[in-house]
Protein backbone atom coordinates (compact mmCIF):
# COMPACT_ATOMS: atom_id res chain seq x y z
CA UNK A 1 0.00 0.00 0.00
CA UNK A 2 1.10 3.56 -0.54
CA UNK A 3 0.92 5.71 2.66
CA UNK A 4 0.25 9.30 2.79
CA UNK A 5 0.79 9.25 6.08
CA UNK A 6 3.42 6.75 8.95
CA UNK A 7 3.74 6.47 12.41
CA UNK A 8 6.68 5.44 13.40
CA UNK A 9 6.65 3.74 17.41
CA UNK A 10 5.22 6.95 18.53
CA UNK A 11 4.49 7.94 22.27
CA UNK A 12 2.92 11.08 23.09
CA UNK A 13 3.02 12.31 26.98
CA UNK A 14 1.07 14.25 28.59
CA UNK A 15 2.96 15.70 31.54
CA UNK A 16 2.61 11.97 33.86
CA UNK A 17 0.00 11.15 31.27
CA UNK A 18 0.50 8.45 28.46
CA UNK A 19 -1.61 9.45 25.71
CA UNK A 20 -0.43 7.83 23.05
CA UNK A 21 1.75 4.95 23.30
CA UNK A 22 4.13 3.36 20.89
CA UNK A 23 2.00 3.89 17.89
CA UNK A 24 2.86 2.90 14.57
CA UNK A 25 0.60 2.87 11.79
CA UNK A 26 0.12 3.87 8.30
CA UNK A 27 -2.59 6.00 6.98
CA UNK A 28 -3.23 4.47 3.13
CA UNK A 29 -3.14 7.05 0.46
CA UNK A 30 -6.40 8.09 -1.14
CA UNK A 31 -8.81 5.56 1.49
CA UNK A 32 -10.96 6.64 3.92
CA UNK A 33 -9.87 5.30 6.99
CA UNK A 34 -12.31 5.11 10.11
CA UNK A 35 -10.62 6.45 13.83
CA UNK A 36 -12.11 4.89 16.00
CA UNK A 37 -11.55 3.90 20.23
CA UNK A 38 -13.51 5.12 22.89
CA UNK A 39 -13.10 8.41 25.20
CA UNK A 40 -9.63 9.39 25.43
CA UNK A 41 -8.01 6.65 23.40
CA UNK A 42 -5.86 9.19 21.75
CA UNK A 43 -7.66 9.82 18.53
CA UNK A 44 -7.21 13.40 18.50
CA UNK A 45 -4.11 13.49 19.89
CA UNK A 46 -3.19 11.23 17.16
CA UNK A 47 -4.89 14.02 14.38
CA UNK A 48 -2.87 16.57 16.45
CA UNK A 49 0.34 15.00 15.88
CA UNK A 50 -0.41 14.37 12.06
CA UNK A 51 -1.56 17.99 10.90
CA UNK A 52 1.59 19.48 12.90
CA UNK A 53 -0.47 21.32 16.12
CA UNK A 54 1.91 18.71 18.41
CA UNK A 55 5.23 17.15 18.26
CA UNK A 56 5.52 13.15 19.47
CA UNK A 57 8.04 13.00 22.72
CA UNK A 58 8.76 9.91 21.10
CA UNK A 59 8.63 8.65 17.30
CA UNK A 60 8.42 9.76 14.28
CA UNK A 61 5.25 11.19 12.23
CA UNK A 62 6.03 11.53 8.65
CA UNK A 63 2.82 13.02 6.11
CA UNK A 64 3.66 13.14 1.94
CA UNK A 65 7.64 11.93 3.15
CA UNK A 66 8.04 15.18 5.58
CA UNK A 67 7.47 15.75 9.66
CA UNK A 68 4.62 18.05 9.35
CA UNK A 69 5.27 20.32 12.33
CA UNK A 70 6.08 24.01 11.22
CA UNK A 71 6.45 22.41 7.56
CA UNK A 72 4.09 25.08 5.58
CA UNK A 73 4.81 22.93 2.43
CA UNK A 74 2.92 19.55 3.99
CA UNK A 75 0.49 21.80 6.23
CA UNK A 76 -0.74 23.17 2.77
CA UNK A 77 -1.71 19.98 1.87
CA UNK A 78 -3.82 19.11 5.08
CA UNK A 79 -7.40 20.10 5.79
CA UNK A 80 -8.39 19.63 9.89
CA UNK A 81 -11.72 19.68 11.11
CA UNK A 82 -12.37 19.48 14.79
CA UNK A 83 -15.12 19.15 16.26
CA UNK A 84 -17.01 22.40 17.80
CA UNK A 85 -14.69 24.96 15.30
CA UNK A 86 -13.92 28.21 16.14
CA UNK A 87 -13.98 30.69 14.50
CA UNK A 88 -13.06 34.81 14.85
CA UNK A 89 -16.12 36.54 16.51
CA UNK A 90 -16.43 39.01 13.57
CA UNK A 91 -17.18 35.73 10.81
CA UNK A 92 -19.85 35.28 8.81
CA UNK A 93 -20.44 32.26 7.20
CA UNK A 94 -19.18 33.67 4.32
CA UNK A 95 -16.46 35.08 5.93
CA UNK A 96 -15.24 31.43 7.41
CA UNK A 97 -15.64 30.22 3.19
CA UNK A 98 -13.82 33.02 1.94
CA UNK A 99 -10.82 32.58 4.66
CA UNK A 100 -10.96 28.52 3.95
CA UNK A 101 -10.51 29.77 -0.09
CA UNK A 102 -7.76 31.39 0.35
CA UNK A 103 -5.73 28.36 2.92
CA UNK A 104 -6.42 25.20 0.55
CA UNK A 105 -5.03 25.40 -2.83
CA UNK A 106 -7.53 23.27 -4.04
CA UNK A 107 -10.41 25.03 -3.15
CA UNK A 108 -13.53 24.20 -4.75
CA UNK A 109 -15.78 27.15 -4.85
CA UNK A 110 -18.78 25.76 -6.49
CA UNK A 111 -18.70 22.70 -4.19
CA UNK A 112 -18.65 24.97 -1.79
CA UNK A 113 -21.71 27.04 -2.83
CA UNK A 114 -23.46 23.36 -3.66
CA UNK A 115 -22.94 22.67 0.36
CA UNK A 116 -24.19 25.65 1.55
CA UNK A 117 -27.37 25.32 -0.25
CA UNK A 118 -27.32 21.69 0.45
CA UNK A 119 -26.95 22.46 4.54
CA UNK A 120 -29.49 25.12 3.87
CA UNK A 121 -26.59 27.71 5.58
CA UNK A 122 -27.28 31.39 6.17
CA UNK A 123 -24.07 33.03 4.31
CA UNK A 124 -24.39 36.50 6.03
CA UNK A 125 -25.16 35.57 9.38
CA UNK A 126 -22.34 35.45 12.00
CA UNK A 127 -21.38 31.76 12.91
CA UNK A 128 -21.37 32.97 16.15
CA UNK A 129 -25.15 32.83 15.71
CA UNK A 130 -25.52 29.70 14.28
CA UNK A 131 -26.63 26.48 15.93
CA UNK A 132 -24.35 24.07 17.25
CA UNK A 133 -25.34 21.94 13.79
CA UNK A 134 -25.30 24.29 11.74
CA UNK A 135 -21.58 25.28 12.78
CA UNK A 136 -20.38 22.05 12.56
CA UNK A 137 -21.80 22.06 9.00
CA UNK A 138 -19.52 25.27 8.25
CA UNK A 139 -16.66 22.45 9.14
CA UNK A 140 -18.25 19.82 7.08
CA UNK A 141 -18.36 21.99 4.12
CA UNK A 142 -15.12 23.71 4.59
CA UNK A 143 -13.85 20.10 4.49
CA UNK A 144 -15.09 18.89 1.75
CA UNK A 145 -14.77 21.75 -0.68
CA UNK A 146 -10.91 22.06 0.73
CA UNK A 147 -9.78 19.19 -1.49
CA UNK A 148 -6.92 18.90 0.62
CA UNK A 149 -4.85 15.75 -0.13
CA UNK A 150 -4.99 14.92 3.41
CA UNK A 151 -8.73 16.18 4.78
CA UNK A 152 -9.11 14.90 8.64
CA UNK A 153 -12.43 15.31 10.51
CA UNK A 154 -12.53 15.02 14.11
CA UNK A 155 -15.79 13.74 15.29
CA UNK A 156 -17.43 16.71 13.27
CA UNK A 157 -20.81 16.41 13.76
CA UNK A 158 -21.85 18.30 17.26
CA UNK A 159 -25.60 18.86 16.92
CA UNK A 160 -26.11 17.92 13.57
CA UNK A 161 -29.20 16.12 12.89
CA UNK A 162 -29.64 12.63 11.55
CA UNK A 163 -30.57 13.82 7.77
CA UNK A 164 -27.67 16.36 7.78
CA UNK A 165 -25.31 13.45 9.04
CA UNK A 166 -26.55 11.26 5.74
CA UNK A 167 -26.11 14.13 3.74
CA UNK A 168 -22.40 14.59 4.53
CA UNK A 169 -21.77 11.15 4.50
CA UNK A 170 -23.47 10.73 1.11
CA UNK A 171 -21.54 14.30 -0.22
CA UNK A 172 -18.50 12.48 1.28
CA UNK A 173 -18.81 9.72 -0.80
CA UNK A 174 -19.48 10.94 -4.23
CA UNK A 175 -17.30 13.71 -3.71
CA UNK A 176 -14.31 11.10 -2.96
CA UNK A 177 -15.27 9.04 -5.66
CA UNK A 178 -14.66 11.93 -8.17
CA UNK A 179 -12.06 13.18 -6.41
CA UNK A 180 -9.95 10.76 -4.38
CA UNK A 181 -7.84 12.05 -1.13
CA UNK A 182 -6.89 9.91 1.86
CA UNK A 183 -9.53 10.74 4.19
CA UNK A 184 -9.79 10.34 8.06
CA UNK A 185 -12.42 10.28 9.85
CA UNK A 186 -12.98 10.16 13.78
CA UNK A 187 -16.63 8.80 15.65
CA UNK A 188 -18.45 6.98 17.65
CA UNK A 189 -21.16 6.82 15.39
CA UNK A 190 -19.21 3.49 13.52
CA UNK A 191 -23.02 1.83 12.29
CA UNK A 192 -23.37 4.68 10.76
CA UNK A 193 -20.29 5.55 8.71
CA UNK A 194 -19.04 1.94 8.38
CA UNK A 195 -20.06 0.99 5.01
CA UNK A 196 -17.96 4.51 3.67
CA UNK A 197 -14.96 3.10 5.92
CA UNK A 198 -11.46 1.22 3.81
CA UNK A 199 -9.47 1.11 6.51
CA UNK A 200 -10.31 0.66 10.42
CA UNK A 201 -7.68 2.11 13.13
CA UNK A 202 -8.87 1.41 16.32
CA UNK A 203 -7.18 2.50 19.49
CA UNK A 204 -7.31 1.84 22.77
CA UNK A 205 -5.60 3.73 26.16
CA UNK A 206 -2.91 5.03 23.43
CA UNK A 207 -2.28 1.79 21.66
CA UNK A 208 -3.19 0.08 18.50
CA UNK A 209 -6.10 -2.55 18.83
CA UNK A 210 -6.63 -2.84 15.48
CA UNK A 211 -5.37 -1.81 12.11
CA UNK A 212 -7.27 -3.38 9.45
CA UNK A 213 -8.71 -3.45 6.00
CA UNK A 214 -12.47 -2.86 6.54
CA UNK A 215 -13.74 -5.63 3.65
CA UNK A 216 -11.77 -7.92 5.47
CA UNK A 217 -12.78 -7.02 8.83
CA UNK A 218 -16.79 -7.64 7.15
CA UNK A 219 -17.62 -11.04 8.10
CA UNK A 220 -14.61 -11.91 9.95
CA UNK A 221 -16.79 -11.75 12.96
CA UNK A 222 -19.66 -13.93 14.42
CA UNK A 223 -21.40 -14.06 17.45
CA UNK A 224 -21.90 -17.74 18.14
CA UNK A 225 -24.40 -19.27 20.67
CA UNK A 226 -24.90 -22.53 21.99
CA UNK A 227 -24.44 -25.02 24.74
CA UNK A 228 -21.56 -23.53 27.08
CA UNK A 229 -18.97 -26.44 26.24
CA UNK A 230 -19.46 -26.29 22.65
CA UNK A 231 -19.20 -22.62 22.52
CA UNK A 232 -16.10 -22.51 24.78
CA UNK A 233 -14.26 -25.42 22.60
CA UNK A 234 -15.20 -23.32 19.05
CA UNK A 235 -14.17 -20.32 20.54
CA UNK A 236 -10.50 -21.56 21.51
CA UNK A 237 -10.20 -22.48 18.18
CA UNK A 238 -10.72 -18.65 16.84
CA UNK A 239 -9.87 -15.69 18.24
CA UNK A 240 -12.25 -15.25 21.43
CA UNK A 241 -13.72 -11.10 21.73
CA UNK A 242 -16.19 -11.38 24.24
CA UNK A 243 -18.33 -14.21 26.26
CA UNK A 244 -21.51 -14.31 28.27
CA UNK A 245 -22.37 -17.19 29.89
CA UNK A 246 -26.18 -17.91 31.24
CA UNK A 247 -26.41 -21.50 32.91
CA UNK A 248 -25.51 -23.76 30.52
CA UNK A 249 -25.34 -21.72 27.36
CA UNK A 250 -22.87 -18.88 25.84
CA UNK A 251 -23.05 -16.05 23.10
CA UNK A 252 -19.11 -15.45 22.62
CA UNK A 253 -18.31 -13.10 19.95
CA UNK A 254 -14.91 -14.68 17.53
CA UNK A 255 -12.94 -13.34 15.06
CA UNK A 256 -13.11 -16.82 12.58
CA UNK A 257 -9.90 -17.77 11.64
CA UNK A 258 -9.17 -17.39 7.65
CA UNK A 259 -10.78 -19.84 5.67
CA UNK A 260 -13.66 -20.68 7.93
CA UNK A 261 -17.29 -19.45 8.00
CA UNK A 262 -20.52 -19.78 8.86
CA UNK A 263 -20.76 -23.50 8.06
CA UNK A 264 -17.84 -24.27 10.37
CA UNK A 265 -20.02 -22.85 13.38
CA UNK A 266 -23.34 -24.52 11.99
CA UNK A 267 -21.05 -27.68 11.67
CA UNK A 268 -19.57 -27.15 15.36
CA UNK A 269 -23.46 -27.33 16.30
CA UNK A 270 -23.62 -23.64 17.03
CA UNK A 271 -25.88 -20.86 15.77
CA UNK A 272 -24.67 -17.74 14.63
CA UNK A 273 -25.04 -14.38 13.74
CA UNK A 274 -23.76 -11.83 12.20
CA UNK A 275 -21.53 -9.16 13.90
CA UNK A 276 -21.25 -5.79 12.07
CA UNK A 277 -18.39 -3.16 12.97
CA UNK A 278 -19.72 -1.62 16.33
CA UNK A 279 -20.22 -4.86 18.08
CA UNK A 280 -16.53 -6.13 16.90
CA UNK A 281 -15.28 -2.65 18.31
CA UNK A 282 -17.04 -2.75 21.53
CA UNK A 283 -16.09 -6.93 21.44
CA UNK A 284 -12.45 -5.76 21.02
CA UNK A 285 -12.50 -2.96 23.57
CA UNK A 286 -14.53 -4.82 26.33
CA UNK A 287 -11.87 -7.55 25.97
CA UNK A 288 -8.55 -5.22 26.44
CA UNK A 289 -10.58 -3.38 29.52
CA UNK A 290 -11.39 -7.01 31.20
CA UNK A 291 -7.65 -8.44 30.73
CA UNK A 292 -6.63 -4.99 32.35
CA UNK A 293 -5.35 -4.95 35.55
CA UNK A 294 -7.10 -4.15 38.44
CA UNK A 295 -6.66 -0.22 39.34
CA UNK A 296 -4.91 1.10 41.68
CA UNK A 297 -8.69 2.51 42.92
CA UNK A 298 -10.11 -0.88 43.02
CA UNK A 299 -7.86 -2.24 45.42
CA UNK A 300 -8.07 0.80 47.50
CA UNK A 301 -11.73 -0.04 47.75
CA UNK A 302 -11.29 -3.78 48.45
CA UNK A 303 -8.60 -3.09 50.88
CA UNK A 304 -11.21 -0.51 53.03
N1 LIG B 1 -3.36 18.87 26.52
C1 LIG B 1 -3.51 17.80 27.28
N2 LIG B 1 -3.04 17.76 28.54
C2 LIG B 1 -3.18 16.67 29.32
N3 LIG B 1 -3.79 15.53 28.91
C3 LIG B 1 -4.30 15.53 27.67
C4 LIG B 1 -4.20 16.64 26.78
N4 LIG B 1 -4.78 16.33 25.63
C5 LIG B 1 -5.26 15.07 25.76
N5 LIG B 1 -4.97 14.59 26.99
C6 LIG B 1 -5.30 13.26 27.51
O1 LIG B 1 -4.85 12.31 26.57
C7 LIG B 1 -5.79 11.24 26.45
C8 LIG B 1 -6.21 11.13 25.00
O2 LIG B 1 -7.02 12.23 24.66
P1 LIG B 1 -7.65 12.43 23.22
O3 LIG B 1 -8.34 13.74 23.21
O4 LIG B 1 -6.61 12.19 22.20
O5 LIG B 1 -8.72 11.23 23.19
P2 LIG B 1 -9.89 10.91 22.15
O6 LIG B 1 -9.72 9.50 21.73
O7 LIG B 1 -9.89 11.94 21.07
O8 LIG B 1 -11.18 11.03 23.06
P3 LIG B 1 -12.71 11.47 22.74
O9 LIG B 1 -13.31 10.37 21.93
O10 LIG B 1 -13.32 11.57 24.10
O11 LIG B 1 -12.66 12.79 22.01
C9 LIG B 1 -6.94 11.58 27.39
O12 LIG B 1 -6.73 10.88 28.61
C10 LIG B 1 -6.81 13.05 27.61
O13 LIG B 1 -7.27 13.44 28.89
Amino acid sequence: MTAAATVTDVTMHFREHTALDGVTTAFEQDAITGLLGRNGAGKTTLMQLLTGHRVPTRGRVEVFGAAPYENDAVLSRICFIKEGQRYPDHFRVRDALDSAALLFPGWDADLAAALVADFDLPARRPVKKLSRGMNSAVGIVIGLASRAPLTLFDEPYLGLDAVARQLFYDRLLADYAENPRTIVLSTHLIEEISSLLERVLLIDRGRVLLDADAESLRGSALTVAGPRDRVAAFAAAHELLHTETLGGSSRAVVRLRPGTDADDVRAAGLSSEPTNLQQLVIAMSLQTAQARPTALSDLEEVSR
